[in-house]
């Protein structure tokens, strides 16, 4: 995804690339990625540089680049996933001082779809059973992606519970029948894919399903850059993707 970005930064014309920052020791230390700009190792001199520090890393580089930019008073867009309440935790702590945009999908297609599931499940009574499933790469490292936990929220809400009551993540054995108003997840992992979801609703005798395939990780990229350009300048907060797409 660092590539992604660099690339679709480079190319739009609002914005303006100050650099990027790896872990130190990193074998890319010191490429070039633009005339007169190499990776480095100092996110706080990064933050220090520019309006808007985008991560799209691990847990826990995001715990860093979170202190780097709150240090450097610089606002954040953050896409990296597999947060825990920890992480969620630290973000709302930032956003009392940054501005913040934390989400598991900057596509406009996903930001839709969380919004119709959301309506779907409110809508269609208890009886409708909720699952969700997810494929991805064969090197994506966290599981669910965070973009089926965004949906399993969205429908969680549309229900009004909270998803950690409901969650059933990884069904196996012999005792794994469906228990009343769990929202399951099931993800697969193979091959190239940049990113499928479908969110089924299945009732006796039919069957919803509400889903979004993206084609390349392109589509993250441009949402990340827009992200990025609507959240400079923003005053202190938690922001999410409706916001930036105006949906909300
Ligand atoms: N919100 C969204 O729309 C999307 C989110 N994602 C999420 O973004 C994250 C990254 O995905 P992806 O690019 O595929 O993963 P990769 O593993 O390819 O990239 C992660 C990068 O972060 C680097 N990194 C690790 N620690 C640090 C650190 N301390 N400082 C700076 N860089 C660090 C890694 O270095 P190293 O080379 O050493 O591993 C690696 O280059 C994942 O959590 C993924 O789920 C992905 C696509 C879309
Ligand atoms: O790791 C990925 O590739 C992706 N991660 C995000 C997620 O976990 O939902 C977003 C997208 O699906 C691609």
């Amino acid at each position: 995804m660092g590539q992604s970005i660099i690339a679709r930064v480079l190319d739009t014309k609002e914005a303006v690339l100050a650099g990027a920052a790896e872990k130190p020791g990193h074998p890319a230390m010191g490429r070039s990625i633009a005339p007169s700009l190499v990776i480095c190792a100092n996110t706080l001199a990064l933050a220090h540089s520019a309006d808007v520090l985008v991560d799209f890393t691990t847990p826990d580089a995001l715990e860093e680049n979170l202190t780097a930019a709150c240090d450097a008073s610089c606002a954040i867009v953050i896409g990296t996933t597999g947060l825990t309440p920890k992480h969620h935790k630290l973000i709302d702590e930032a956003a009392k001082t940054i501005a913040v945009l934390q989400t598991a999908n900057t596509s406009l297609g996903v930001t839709m779809l969380a919004a119709l599931v959301k309506e779907a499940a409110s809508r269609l009574g208890d009886d409708w059973d909720i699952e969700i499933a997810e494929m991805h790469h064969r090197h994506k490292v966290d599981a669910p992606s965070g973009t089926a936990l965004m949906l399993g929220e969205a429908a969680a809400a549309g229900r009004g519970v909270k998803l950690a009551n409901v969650a059933a993540k990884g069904r196996t054995g012999a005792d794994a029948a469906r228990k009343v108003g769990e929202i399951g997840f099931a993800a697969l992992r193979g091959g190239s894919v940049a990113g499928d979801h479908v969110v089924i609703l299945a009732a006796d005798g039919e069957r919803l399903e509400l889903g979004h395939r993206a084609e390349s990780r392109e589509i993250f990229a441009r949402g990340a850059v827009r992200a990025a350009l609507w959240l400079a300048g923003k005053p202190a907060g938690r922001y999410t993707m409706n916001e930036v797409l105006g949906l909300s």
